[in-house]
C-alpha cells in the first residue's frame, strides 16, 4: 500500500491539508490511528527526500521502519518525533501538536543518551522531577520500571559504571517513565551484543504489553524489526515512498523462537523480497 493509497474506512479522522498547489486535500485516517502525517516534504541541499509523504501509525501498536541504506528511517522518525524541522506538511498525534503530546526517546548512543554526572537511578528520575513529580512519586514510578524491567543492577551507579547492555536498559526506562502516549527508538539494538538485544528486545515488548505506548522503531536488522513489530513500514528508494506495509500478527509475548515459527519465516522472507526489489529498482 503506498502512502497516497490509505485505506478510506469507518470512524476517520480528517485531515485538513494545504497542498503547495494550495488546494485542499482532507485524506481519512485508518482506524485505530495515532499518528497522522500528511503532505511531508523534506529535502537536503536541494535533493529530495520526501515529498507529499502520507503516513498512519497506530495507536498501540509496534512499528519497525525498514528500508535501503539512506532512504530516510531516521530522518522520517525523527520528523515525527520533533527532533527534524519538516519542510512542509503536517504531523498529528490524535489531532493534537506534538507539544500536547508526551513522547519518549531512545537514541542509538546511549553512551551520549545519559547525563554522566548523575546516577543512573537519577537518569531515570530526570525527566519525573523536571515535570515537577513530588519526590515520593519518582521512588514510586521509579520503582515500577525496576520491577518491570527487573533489574538486578545497581541503579545508584554512574552510566560509565555500567554494560553497554545496562546503559541502554537505563534509557529505555528513562524514555517510559513520564508515560509517554508514543516512543520513538532509533536503532537501539545496533550496539548491543545478542544476549543484551535478546533481553531488550522482551523487555521492550513487556513494557509495549503493559502499557500500550505506541512505538516506532528504527532497525537495520530485519530479524529485529520483525520479532518486534504489528507492522513493518518498508521504505524505497528516495525519493521515498512506502513500498508496502507489511503487518505480522503473532501472538505477544514472541519468544527467542518465534524465529523459527513459520508465518514469523514467512514474514521475513516477503519483507526481504520487497527490500531486494527496492534495492533494484
Ligand atoms: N542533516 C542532514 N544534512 C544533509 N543531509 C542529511 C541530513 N540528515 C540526513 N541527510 C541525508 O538524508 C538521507 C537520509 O538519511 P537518514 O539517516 O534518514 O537515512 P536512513 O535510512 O536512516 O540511513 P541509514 O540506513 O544509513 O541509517 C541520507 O542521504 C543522508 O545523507
Amino acid at each position: 500500500m503506498s502512502g497516497d493509497q490509505l485505506p478510506v474506512s469507518a470512524i476517520p479522522t480528517e485531515v485538513k491539508l494545504t497542498t503547495p498547489e494550495s488546494s485542499v486535500l482532507t485524506l481519512r485516517a485508518a482506524p485505530n490511528t495515532h499518528v497522522t502525517v500528511r503532505g511531508l516534504c523534506k529535502s537536503f541541499a536541494g535533493q529530495v527526500l520526501y515529498k507529499d509523504f502520507n503516513l498512519d501509525l497506530p495507536r498501540s501498536q509496534i512499528v519497525s521502519i525498514f528500508g535501503p541504506n539512506g532512504c530516510g528511517k531516521s530522518t522520517l522518525m525523527n520528523m515525527i518525533a520533533g527532533l527534524v524541522p519538516l519542510d512542509s506538511g503536517e504531523i498529528l498525534f490524535d489531532g493534537k501538536g506534538l507539544k500536547d503530546t508526551r513522547i519518549g526517546y531512545v537514541f542509538q548512543n546511549y553512551r551520549d543518551a545519559l547525563f554522566p554526572w548523575i546516577s543512573a537511578w537519577d537518569n531515570i528520575a530526570y525527566p519525573l522531577r523536571r515535570q515537577g513529580m513530588k519526590a515520593a512519586e519518582v521512588k514510586q514510578r521509579v520503582d515500577e520500571l525496576v520491577a518491570l524491567f527487573e533489574i538486578r543492577f545497581d541503579l545508584k551507579r554512574y552510566p560509565y559504571e555500567l554494560s553497554g547492555g545496562q546503559m541502554q536498559t537505563v534509557c529505555i526506562m528513562r524514555a517510559l517513565a513520564p508515560r509517554p502516549e508514543v516512543m520513538f527508538l532509533d536503532e537501539p539494538f545496533s550496539a548491543l551484543d545478542f544476549e543484551m538485544t535478546l533481553f531488550i528486545r522482551a523487555k521492550l515488548q513487556e513494557a509495549h504489553l503493559a502499557t500500550g505506548v505506541s512505538m516506532v522503531i528504527v532497525s537495520h536488522d530485519l530479524e529485529d524489526a520483525v520479532f518486534l513489530a504489528d507492522q513493518i513500514l518498508l521504505l524505497t528508494r528516495r525519493p521515498t515512498r512506502i513500498a508496502e506495509l507489511v503487518p505480522f500478527t503473532m501472538p505477544r509475548p514472541r519468544t527467542p523462537e518465534a524465529v523459527s515459527d513459520p508465518e514469523f519465516v514467512r514474514v521475513k522472507a516477503h519483507t526481504l523480497e520487497v527490500f531486494r526489489r527496492e534495492m533494484q529498482a
